[in-house]
C-alpha cells in the first residue's frame, strides 16, 4: 500500500511552502507515499518558480492525480506572502489547510497528514483559541486523550520524548501535573507506542517535575506525592512505566537509550534536550488522535524565510514517519 499524504503549507511568510516544496523533490520519499500539498496554491506556485522548484499542478480534490514530475496542491484560497512577518491573514492560511487535510484523512480521501510549522502568534491574531496543531487537532477530530511526541533515530537508539504538559506557561506547569494527567498520558503512550509506532512491549520512563526528583522531599513535594503514586497505579493497570527519575542526569547518563519512550512533565524539559541530541532529524506526532499526523521538529524560522536556505530533512523524516505509521494503520 502507498499512502497518500496530505501536507500543509503553513504559515505563508515562513520556510513551510520551502520546504514542502524540496521534500516533494526528494527521490527517495516518492515510493513511500502519494505527497499531495494542502494550502494557497498562489504561495506554493510564486515559491517554487522563484526556487527552481516547480511544476505545481493544481487539484479538485485528492482523487484528481498530478501529472508524474509534478506537485499537486490543493487550493485553500489566495494568500499574501509577506517574509518573516507575524500576520492574522498567514496564521488563517495556515490553519485552513489544517483544517483541511485533517478533514480529509477523516473521511479517508487521504491517509496522513505532515504539517509544516505555523506560528503560534499568527492563528492566535487570526482568532484561533488553540496554541498548536496538537490541541487544534485534538478538537477538530473529538479525540478524548492526545499526547506530543518527539521522535528520531539516533546511533544509540530511538529517541522518543513525550509531553505531560504541553504549551502551558511555566506558572501553570504544577498545578496541571497530577495524577490523573500522568496516568491518561500514560495510557495514550503506550496505546500510541504500540499500536501506531510498533512497538511490542513499551518501555517507559517518567522525569519527575523538580529538580533531583524533589530529593526525598527536600526540593518539593510532588514526585513523592503525585508523580510516584501516577507511575505505581499505571504499573498496576499494566503500563511498564518507571521512575520519576531526576531529569538532568537521565539525559546526560543516556539513559533514554535503555527506553522506548521519555515522559517529561512540561515542554522545555523533555524538548531542550531533545533538539540538544536530534534537531533537524527529529519528528513531532501526535498520539491519540484518529489519524496519523507528523511534523518537523523546528518552527516557521520567520529569520531565514524567503532565502531558499531552508533546511528540509526534519520534513522528510516526517514524511516518512507518517508513511510508516499509515501503513501499519491501514494494515
Ligand atoms: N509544528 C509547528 O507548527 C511548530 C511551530 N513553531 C512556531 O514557530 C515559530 C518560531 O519558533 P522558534 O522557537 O523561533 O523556532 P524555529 O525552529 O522556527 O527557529 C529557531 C532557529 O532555527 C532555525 N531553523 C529552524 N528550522 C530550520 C530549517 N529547517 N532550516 C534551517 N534553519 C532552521 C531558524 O532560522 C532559527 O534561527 C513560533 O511561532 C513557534 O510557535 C515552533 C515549533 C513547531
Ligand atoms: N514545540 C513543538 C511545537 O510547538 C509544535 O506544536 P504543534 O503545532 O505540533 O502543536
Amino acid at each position: 500500500m502507498r499512502p497518500t499524504l496530505a501536507l500543509t503549507l503553513g504559515d505563508p511568510n515562513g520556510i513551510g511552502p520551502e520546504i514542502v516544496l524540496k521534500a516533494a523533490r526528494d527521490a527517495g520519499l516518492a515510493p513511500l507515499a502519494r505527497l499531495v500539498a494542502v494550502g494557497p496554491a498562489n504561495v506554493l506556485e510564486a515559491q517554487a518558480d522563484a526556487l527552481g522548484l516547480g511544476p505545481i499542478t493544481r487539484l479538485d480534490g485528492f482523487a484528481d492525480v498530478a501529472p508524474e514530475g509534478t506537485l499537486g496542491v490543493i487550493d485553500t484560497g489566495d494568500a499574501e506572502t509577506e517574509w518573516g512577518r507575524t500576520t492574522a491573514s498567514g496564521g488563517r492560511a495556515a490553519i485552513d489547510a489544517v483544517a483541511r487535510a485533517c478533514d480529509a484523512c477523516l473521511s479517508g480521501e487521504a491517509d496522513g497528514m505532515v504539517t509544516a510549522p505555523l506560528s503560534k502568534e499568527a492563528i492566535s491574531l487570526a482568532g484561533v483559541s488553540f496554541p498548536g496543531h496538537t490541541e487544534y487537532l485534538q478538537d477538530r477530530t473529538g479525540a478524548p486523550d492526545v499526547v506530543m511526541v518527539l521522535a528520531s533515530n539516533l546511533a544509540r537508539g530511538a529517541l522518543r520524548v513525550a509531553l505531560t504538559t504541553v504549551h502551558e506557561p511555566i506558572a501553570r506547569v504544577a498545578a496541571l501535573v497530577t495524577q490523573e494527567r500522568i496516568g491518561t498520558v500514560l495510557n495514550t503512550l503506550d496505546a500510541g507506542l504500540r499500536q501506531r509506532l510498533g512497538v511490542p512491549e513499551p518501555r517507559i520512563a517518567v522525569l519527575g517535575l523538580n529538580p533531583h526528583a524533589s530529593d526525598g522531599g527536600v526540593i518539593g513535594a510532588e514526585d513523592l506525592t503525585v508523580v510516584a503514586p501516577a507511575v505505581e497505579a499505571a504499573r498496576a493497570r499494566g503500563v511498564n512505566a518507571s521512575g520519576p527519575f531526576p531529569a538532568d542526569a537521565f539525559f546526560g547518563r543516556g539513559s533514554w537509550s535503555r527506553v522506548d519512550a521519555v515522559l517529561a512533565m512540561y515542554h522545555d524539559q523533555g524538548l531542550a534536550p531533545f533538539k540538544a541530541l536530534a534537531m533537524g532529524g527529529g519528528v513531532n506526532l501526535t498520539l491519540g488522535l484518529p489519524i496519523v499526523r507528523t511534523s518537523p521538529d523546528h518552527g516557521t524560522a520567520f529569520d531565514i524565510a524567503g532565502r531558499g536556505i531552508a533546511d528540509a530533512s526534519s520534513f522528510a523524516e516526517a514524511v516518512r514517519m507518517a508513511a510508516e505509521m499509515a501503513v501499519m494503520r491501514n494494515a
